[in-house]
């Protein structure tokens, strides 16, 4: 025993997530570069984690990733509470119950805590940096979004930057590196409507305390979003070390193994349904693991799939509790009358979906993990922003990465099926269809290239590494420089931020 713990502190980094599957993934493929480089690696998150692992899988525990330790904490609320529905309950109770219980947690699996090289925390855990600064560890945060939303919740919380209010909620956004924003492209968290105060609560301390952070590391990649991470070099800089998803999707070696959790059961059988489609002829749809349609949204789309005749995929997953009048659920009508054209599953394997040859385009809620692994397969994208970062991904896939459209609300915020049949004609079919297509394939390949050895974020990865094992900088306390792999923020490290 004694040996196991010496060895646990020993070169050890500790990242601790937020207990949504788009939060743990990032986390864990990070883990996995840092202990390809000689780190031992644990991750930290809440209960209702282990609890959903153990429901998804016949496995009997939830213990360990490819290597990758697990250890859990409370969040202070029974397994059975409706955390989605009680956003802002849930989040103030978590940052209350956290750090203590995290605390905790540290204490029983490390007898030395302040060996440990550092924590690495991701934005809906920030305190995680106060229970760093308690047992005098370095913090690390890896920002899971675009940095473009780095950039914009950075300017807004640290108010550098104008934004929209009550008085003037249709003013438009102009920021450095990124193309003018009207309200429906940024993030509901910084409009005047927004109804999770949770939120706007917990970025303003992050961002106005952004130097408990000695590095921020983006899930994305430097040529991805140069534009906006030199804007942002010399406020507080960001190092872009992604994409973060599983290395099949980045051409990398076939037998290499993929460090995630699955907190649902996916749905074989639509691979085998995949290979009986022609080439790049499949319409993916999915809105990921939180966002539920309501019923009149989910009835323009099935609308529009039935009426375009073309094969489509969509995944329908059923909400965890139950919500008011048919939201979430496909019209009664629907799988009758198009069981010779597609397919409904409750949960896919996503990303061997959109590496699919079959697959032509993706009918997207933006997700930043969804929108990076149809970057990779190098797919268009149809987007149907919902909340959070993803009106933002949106604005970013039509007008900055040009993979893809739009789907425009009308005036009522409704969707009508005859635009999502215009989208889905306008990726598909023609000379623009060909240009988005492209595109996405030389996003793909900058992708690849970001992370093999030598490029733009595996250098990044590997300069991490050199200074949270690097002596003489833990003592010191290193300067906060930003992404040294390109000329742009040389100057940063030269004045030490
Ligand atoms: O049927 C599905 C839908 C989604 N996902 C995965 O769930 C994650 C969703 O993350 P994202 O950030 O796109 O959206 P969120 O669900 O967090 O809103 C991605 O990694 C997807 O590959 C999946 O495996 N199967
Ligand atoms: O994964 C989430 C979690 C949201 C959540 C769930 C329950 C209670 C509070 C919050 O959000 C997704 O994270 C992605 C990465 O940050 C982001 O790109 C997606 O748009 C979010 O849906």
């Amino acid at each position: 025993m004694a040996q196991a713990e010496e060895k646990r502190e020993e070169n050890h980094v500790l990242l601790v997530a937020f207990s949504s599957q788009g939060h743990i993934n990032p986390m864990l493929r990070l883990g996995k570069r840092l202990a390809a480089r000689g780190i031992h690696v644990s991750l930290a998150t809440t209960e209702i984690v282990r609890h959903r692992m153990l429901k998804s899988s016949s496995a009997g525990a939830a213990d360990h990733v490819t290597g990758i330790e697990l250890l859990f904490f409370s969040d202070g609320l029974s397994l059975d509470y409706d955390r989605k529905t009680n956003l802002d309950v849930y989040m103030d109770i978590l940052g209350k119950h956290g750090p203590s219980n995290l605390s905790a947690l540290i204490k029983e699996h490390y007898t030395s805590p302040k060996k440990l090289l550092c924590l690495v925390t991701n934005p809906f855990v920030p305190w995680v940096s106060d229970v760093a600064v308690e047992y005098n560890i370095p913090c690390a945060m890896l920002w899971i979004q675009p940095c473009a939303l780095y950039a914009i919740y950075y300017r807004c919380f640290n108010k550098l930057s104008a934004f929209p209010t009550l008085t003037d909620p249709d003013m438009v956004v102009e920021l450095p590196g990124l193309p003018s924003m009207e309200k429906e492209d940024l993030p509901s968290f910084v409009l005047p409507n927004n109804p999770f105060g949770s939120f706007p609560k917990l970025f303003s301390e992050l961002f106005q305390g952004m130097e408990k952070f000695k590095w921020v590391l983006g899930n994305s990649f430097y040529e991805l979003e140069k534009h906006v991470i030199d804007s942002i070099c010399e406020l507080y800089p960001i190092r872009p070390i992604g994409p973060l998803v599983p290395p099949t999707l980045l051409g990398q070696d076939q037998e290499l193994e993929d460090a995630s959790v699955d907190m649902w059961k996916s749905d074989e059988t639509c691979i085998e349904w995949l290979t009986q489609q022609p080439p790049s002829s499949v319409i993916y749809v999915s809105f990921g693991s939180i966002v539920v349609l309501p019923a009149k949204q989910m009835e323009a789309i099935a609308m529009a799939l039935k009426n375009v005749k073309r094969p489509f995929l969509w995944v329908v997953k059923p909400p965890e509790f139950p919500t008011p009048d048919g939201a979430g659920q496909l019209p009664s009508w629907f799988l009758e009358e198009t069981k010779d054209q597609g397919q409904v599953v409750r949960w896919s394997p996503q990303t061997r979906v959109l590496s699919h040859p079959a697959v032509a385009c993706f009918i997207t809620h933006c997700g930043w993990n969804s929108m990076l692994e149809t970057i990779c397969s190098g797919i268009p994208l149809i987007a149907y922003p919902q909340w959070t970062d993803q009106p933002t991904n949106a604005k970013l896939i039509v007008d900055v990465f040009k993979i893809g459209v739009r789907i425009k609300k009308e005036a009522d915020g409704n969707i009508s099926s005859e635009v999502i049949e215009k989208c889905i004609e306008e990726v598909m079919v023609g000379p623009a269809a060909e240009q988005l297509r492209k595109n996405a394939m030389a996003l793909k390949a900058e992708a690849q290239k970001a992370v093999a050895a030598d490029g733009s974020s595996d250098e990044n990865i590997r300069l991490f590494v050199e200074e949270i094992t690097c002596d003489s900088c833990k003592k010191d306390g290193l300067p906060n420089v930003g992404n040294l792999s390109h000329e742009g923020q040389d100057k940063v490290s030269d004045k030490g931020v």
